[in-house]
């Protein structure tokens, strides 16, 4: 877990104005790479997320001998060359997978297919993170997988092989679990299929035909896949389009900031990952799309943001995994609203990289916030402002930071985001971004923390 960097926030001088690109999509920046890895070929993608989290899953890979090129600095374009799906190799020591959730769990998938053992690790916040999802579909599969309360807990050592197809009825609304069992599949002797509760963002589903593997999709949501036994490396660029849980951070933001009208460039609005519009929307957001576009195969649009007088509302359960990142800032925008917001279903954000409820609303309530925490949501009564000159604590929790830099801009004085490094994991230039359209947040310069 990332500790330390303590974030200086607001309140904002004036309105947010201006265009922005946020980085590249987090879960296809992964998702990219690891079938990169496992085709036959060279693939090239640009728009690559050069977060901590992306950049693990990529030195995964060439700890298992697939040469990675980066095609510029920034490490937004590289050239992937492919080993196929059974040309890795055993790595010499731990595979770490730092802070990412999504790059340990669709690894796991990747790695029972492996005639070799291995071991993942990460850091000490996903080393509390439940890993039992992936690890019982993989060894039914049979994988056998060895770790902590019975292979819950990394590190974990996976010793895979040829796999059992399965049909995996996943408990959790998770991508990150449908994607291990679908990745999983590609090394097994049949059809492998998975539903789930509520549909997740699928991503896996749309980028595996890119390498030749079909997916298909039932009437009922069940996702199969049956292994063609090889991955082949797309003849055009892999494009990554803009994260709309990154560009959510600003769209609140403007929201809040009076006077505001902010337009983000070519974001991600794949019906799976646009719960936080959906959510905004229903409460009065002044949200506008431009510019409606297919990069690969996702749709994109311009998202333009003018400031409104938000709204409290009960949030959809359905909406809920379209919106499962977007919860911490959307509760900064819930806490800033006229009446009541409420979520439920929403345990999963207990397990995240802190847990989401407790984390925002204690530091939300330390600012003067009016919010109830349920088992698996919140009840948010609005407020006008949030108090300044207070310390809140982001837990080395990415979203924690940057959500309470944007409910800053509405407070009366500095909020002082301690234990805000965690950042870089999915947003390295969050700050200097957040500048440009007139937030007022910076890092604490050494000893003024
Ligand atoms: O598949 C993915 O890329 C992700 C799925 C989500 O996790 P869960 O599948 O655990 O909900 C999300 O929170 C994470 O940031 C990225
Ligand atoms: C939950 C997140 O990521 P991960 O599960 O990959 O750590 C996130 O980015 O908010």
């Amino acid at each position: 877990m990332s500790t330390g960097g303590t974030l200086i926030a607001g309140p904002a001088a004036g309105p947010l104005k201006g265009e922005l690109t946020v980085p590249g999509d987090k879960s296809m920046s992964h998702r990219s790479v690891m079938l990169a890895a496992l085709a036959d070929g060279v693939t090239e993608i640009h728009g690559f997320l050069p977060g901590e989290d992306n950049i693990a899953t990529a030195r995964m890979f060439i700890d298992m001998g697939v040469r990675i090129e980066w095609l510029n600095d920034e490490k937004t374009s590289l050239r992937v060359h492919g080993v196929g799906l059974h040309g890795l190799k055993q790595p010499q020591g731990m595979l770490d997978a730092g802070n990412a959730g999504t790059c340990v769990r669709l690894m796991a998938g990747i790695l029972a297919g492996q005639h070799f053992s291995s071991t993942v690790t990460g850091d000490a916040s996903l080393c509390k993170r439940p890993m039992k999802r992936v690890v019982d579909p993989v060894r039914r599969m049979g994988a056998k997988v060895e770790g902590g309360d019975d292979g819950n807990l990394l590190p974990i050592t996976i010793s895979g092989g040829k796999l059992k197809a399965i049909d995996h009825v996943s408990e959790v609304a998770s991508a990150q679990v449908k994607s291990c069992v679908l990745l999983a599949g590609l090394y097994a002797d049949g059809v492998t299929s998975v539903s789930e509760p509520k549909p997740t963002r699928d991503h896996t589903e749309r980028m595996l035909p890119l390498f030749g593997q079909p997916v298909t999709v039932a009437a009922d949501g069940t996702i199969s896949l049956d292994p063609k036994d090889r991955l082949t490396a797309p003849v055009g660029v892999v494009d990554i389009p803009a994260d709309p849980s990154s560009a959510c951070f600003f769209a609140v933001a403007a929201s809040l900031v009076e006077g505001s009208d902010v337009t983000l460039k070519s974001i991600g609005i794949n019906p799976r990952r646009d719960g936080w519009r959906r959510v905004m929307n229903g409460m009065g957001a002044a949200l506008s799309l431009e510019n409606e576009q297919r990069v690969g195969e996702e749709p994109v649009a311009d998202v333009r943001i003018r400031s409104g007088g938000l709204h409290g509302m009960h949030v959809v359960p359905n909406d809920v995994p379209d919106a499962i990142d977007e919860f911490p800032v959307l509760f900064a925008a819930a806490t800033l609203a006229d009446g009541e917001f409420v979520l439920t279903d929403a345990e999963e954000l207990r397990v995240k990289e802190s847990d989401r409820i407790a984390a925002m609303a204690t530091a939300l309530r330390s600012a003067g916030a009016d919010i109830d925490e349920q088992p698996d949501g919140a009840v948010i009564r609005g407020i006008t402002n949030l108090r300044g000159d207070v310390d809140v604590d982001a837990h080395g929790d990415h979203r924690i930071a940057m959500a309470m830099a944007v409910a800053a801009q509405r407070a009366d004085g500095e909020v002082r985001i301690h234990n805000a490094a965690a950042i870089a994991t999915s947003f390295p230039n969050f700050v200097q971004l957040a500048q440009s359209v007139g937030m007022n947040v910076r890092w604490a310069d050494e000893g003024e923390a």
